[in-house]
């Protein structure tokens, strides 16, 4: 086995990987709640991943009720090493049309009715987000998904929304004015408690439509979505396959590996130790070096 294990967030439409081999299934408990559903241990020759589907099999939660701390939490403590979210994403840019594959490298989050932060209660840490994916894992799977045979473009700005609902037109044409290329209601708070948790993220996004902007194409409908959700679901798929294929064979160590160790600022003897317990091992590693 290689020192990667690789936790896969499936978006919508992607609830199963079919590749992966001496599968187990994990009931994952959190100080934040159960995760989205039971995580799908296995291996794909040797690179371990494990994989959780963002809403559960079957679709059962909103982008709202998808508990991103117990799902990060839960691929923590699940022994990931990196994880790489697949989503489905609205276009804002006419060059980016349904099809084509996003490796996403920015984020303007706008959501408002979720928990973005592990710390807080006697344990504070403040991450950058200045680089939110992380650069070695995005480029590898961006290779992964053109060895797929996936249009893929690097770089793009994603825009989270609350949602369910869709865009209003003159929010789409807001969005497009403020630089973003791609919408989706899911990848934040995930990409901050990612860092948060020391886990380098990068998150591919499928183009399913070009939401509402556009005066002479159909607005976005769930029905729509979902159709070229099946069409990509397979390249998808195999872009997982591939990364296996492509991963060097020994990890080496990312600076997101240590962040903790700036952004951790709660005082050493001020330390809420029951908090830090709870938080398990997102913080044992930094607490470990400061106890010492
Ligand atoms: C089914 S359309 C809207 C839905 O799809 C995306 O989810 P995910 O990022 O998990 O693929 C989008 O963010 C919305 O949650
Ligand atoms: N247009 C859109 N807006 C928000 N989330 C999406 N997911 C897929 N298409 C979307």
């Amino acid at each position: 086995m290689t020192g990667w294990t690789i936790g896969i967030i499936g978006g919508s439409g992607l609830y199963a990987i079919d590749a992966l081999e001496d599968v187990e299934r994990l009931v994952v408990d959190t100080p934040w709640g159960a995760p989205s559903d039971t995580l799908v241990r296995g291996r794909i020759g040797a690179v371990r991943f494990v994989f959780l589907p963002r809403h559960g099999r079957g679709h059962r939660l909103s982008p709202t009720e998808v508990n991103a701390r117990a799902n990060i939490h839960a691929l923590k403590l699940a022994g990931c090493t990196d994880i790489l979210a697949l989503s489905a994403i609205g276009s804002l840019r006419e060059e980016l049309p349904p099809g084509h594959f996003v490796a996403v490298d920015q984020f303007i989050d706008r959501t408002v009715h979720r928990d973005t932060s592990f710390f807080g209660a006697g344990l504070i840490a403040h991450v950058s987000m200045a680089d939110p994916v992380c650069p070695r894992l995005s480029t590898l799977a961006a290779h992964a998904g053109e060895r797929a045979g996936a249009r893929m473009v690097h770089g793009g700005t994603y825009l989270a929304m609350e949602g369910p609902q869709f865009s209003t037109r003159a929010e789409s044409h807001l969005y497009r004015q403020w630089g973003a290329d791609v919408i989706g209601m899911t990848a934040m708070p995930e990409a901050k408690l990612a860092r948060e948790a020391e886990l380098p993220y990068a998150l591919i996004g499928m183009v399913t439509d070009y939401d509402c902007w556009r005066e002479d194409e159909a607005h976005v409908e769930v029905d729509a979505v979902l159709a070229q959700l099946v069409a990509n679901g397979a390249k998808a798929r195999t872009l997982v396959a591939e990364l296996a294929a492509i991963l060097p064979e020994a990890r080496t160590a990312s600076p997101i590996d240590t962040v903790l160790d700036q952004a951790l600022i709660t005082h050493i003897s001020h330390v809420d130790r029951a908090k830090a317990e709870s938080l398990g091992p997102i913080v044992s590693r930094v607490l470990a070096k400061r106890d010492g």
